[in-house]
C-alpha cells in the first residue's frame, strides 16, 4: 500500500476509549474515498510507537509528509509567524525583529571596533547571499561587481565560500582562485589554488568526510530524476556529496506528490537524510557534518582553533547556514549575519536584506581594512 496518508479521525479517543479509528486515504493524487480501520487502543499505541521508532531513522514515518509540505511552504529559515495577520501587527513584528537582529550596515562601526587588533576571517554563503535567488539554479550568476568585491575581501582577509552546491559548480560561477571553497554543505573543502596574500597556495582538497557516499548520491540522483520527471518544474541537482530536489518551479498542488517521491526513495537509503533550504529538499549523508563543522575545520586549518584573536564573520541566508551561526554563538566569537527581508528565526546576530546590501557591507569592510593598514 504505497502513497498513503493516515489520519487519526479523532484525537480524544486515544486518551480515553478502548478503540481508536483511523482513516487511510490514498495520495492526494488519486481521489478514492478513505478506508476506516478500528484498532484496540493498546495495539494502536504499539503500532504508533513502532512507526515512530522507524521514522526516527530518517524522518520518514507516517504523517511526516504533511509536515514536510508545511515546512516546504515556510521557506528557510523558518519564518516567524505573527499572531495576527493585520499590517499593524506585521509592522510591529518587523520592528521588534530588526531591534533583535539589527542591520549589519547600521552596526558596522560596532562590528569593526570588535575586530580591532584581531584577525577577521570571512565566510560567505553563495545562493541568496552572493547571488540573488533566481528560478533556474543553473543561472544563479554572481555579478561582476560582487566578484570584484569578494576578490578584494579575499586579498584582505582569509575568505571561504561555504555552499550547498558542488565545488565545481560554485567555482564555475565565482571564478576566483584565491579563496577557500567548502562545497556540498561543507563536505568538500578545498584551499586556494592561487597564492593568496597569506602565502597559501596549491592546497587543493583539504577534507572530504563523505567521499564514500559519492556513488550512492549518483545513484539516488538518477532514481530521483526518473521518479520526478513527470512533475513539471521539478529538478534534481547533483552536488557530488549531496543532492538537491528543487521545487521553486513546481506548482504547489504537486508538492505533496514530489515529497512522496523523495520519501519513497529515502526509505531505501537510511544512510541519507533530508534537510531543507529555500524551495529545495536537500538529501545528504547522515554523517555529523554541516556548514558549522566546516567553519570550525577552516578556522583550525588557518591556525585559529583556540585563538582569542580571531573574529569569524559568517554571512548566509539559508536554514543550513544556521549551523554555522550556532557555532559562532557557542564559541562566543565573531558574528553571524542573516540575509533576509522578512523576520525569521535565527542564531545570527545581525541582518542584511539582500545581496546588494551584502555587497555594500563587504565594500565597507575592505575600505575599513585599507584605512586601518594605512593608519598603522
Ligand atoms: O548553501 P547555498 O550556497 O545557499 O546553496 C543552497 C542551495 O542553493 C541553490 O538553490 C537555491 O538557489 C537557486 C538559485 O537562486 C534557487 O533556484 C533555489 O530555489 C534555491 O534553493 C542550489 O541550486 C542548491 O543545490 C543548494 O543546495
Amino acid at each position: 500500500m504505497m502513497n498513503q496518508n493516515v489520519i487519526v479521525s479523532d484525537r480524544k479517543p486515544i486518551l480515553g476509549s478502548k478503540t481508536i479509528t483511523i482513516s487511510v486515504s490514498n495520495s492526494p493524487l488519486f481521489s478514492s474515498p478513505p478506508t476506516h480501520f478500528t484498532f484496540p487502543r493498546r495495539k494502536f499505541l504499539e503500532l504508533l510507537e513502532a512507526a515512530d521508532k522507524n521514522s526516527n531513522k530518517n524522518n520518514l514515518g507516517a504523517g511526516k509528509i504533511a509536515s514536510w509540505v508545511d515546512s516546504m511552504r515556510d521557506s528557510s529559515p523558518t519564518r516567524l509567524r505573527s499572531s495576527s495577520r493585520d499590517s499593524v501587527s506585521d509592522n510591529n513584528h518587523k520592528t521588534s525583529w530588526i531591534v533583535r537582529f539589527p542591520s549589519a550596515l547600521n552596526m558596522f562601526d560596532e562590528i569593526v571596533n570588535a575586530a580591532k587588533g584581531k584577525k577577521i576571517v570571512m565566510f560567505l554563503d553563495y545562493d541568496g547571499t552572493l547571488s540573488p535567488i533566481v528560478e533556474d539554479p543553473d543561472k544563479a550568476y554572481i555579478t561582476h561587481e560582487m566578484r570584484e568585491v569578494v576578490k578584494n575581501v579575499a586579498l584582505n582577509f582569509p575568505t571561504a565560500i561555504v555552499t550547498g552546491r558542488s565545488i565545481d559548480k560554485v567555482r564555475s560561477f565565482v571564478k576566483l582562485d584565491e579563496i577557500y571553497y567548502a562545497g556540498s554543505h561543507g563536505m568538500d573543502i578545498e584551499g586556494p589554488t592561487n597564492e593568496n596574500t597569506y602565502g597559501e597556495s596549491d592546497q587543493g582538497v583539504l577534507f572530504q568526510p563523505a567521499s564514500e557516499f559519492v556513488p550512492m548520491i549518483e545513484k539516488v540522483v538518477n532514481i530521483l530524476e526518473e521518479k520526478t520527471k513527470w512533475i513539471p518544474g521539478a529538478m534534481v541537482e547533483n552536488n557530488k556529496f549531496c543532492l538537491s530536489v528543487h521545487f521553486r518551479r513546481v506548482d504547489e498542488k504537486r508538492w505533496t506528490a514530489l515529497a512522496e517521491q523523495v520519501k519513497s526513495v529515502l526509505i531505501d537509503y537510511p544512510q541519507l537524510k533530508l534537510t531543507q533550504g529555500r524551495k529545495v529538499l536537500e538529501i545528504r549523508p547522515t554523517i555529523k557534518w554541516d556548514k558549522g563543522q566546516a567553519l570550525k575545520f577552516l578556522l583550525k586549518s588557518l591556525g585559529f582553533e583556540k585563538s582569542e584573536d580571531v573574529v569569524p564573520v559568517y554571512i548566509g541566508d539559508d536554514r543550513t547556514d544556521e549551523d554555522a551561526f550556532k557555532v559562532l554563538r557557542e564559541r562566543g566569537q565573531g558574528f553571524g549575519i542573516l540575509v533576509s527581508k522578512v523576520p525569521k528565526e535565527t542564531n545570527a546576530s545581525y541582518s542584511l536584506q539582500d545581496p546588494s546590501q551584502v555587497n555594500e557591507f563587504l565594500k565597507r569592510l575592505v575600505e575599513w581594512k585599507r584605512k586601518t593598514v594605512g593608519e598603522a
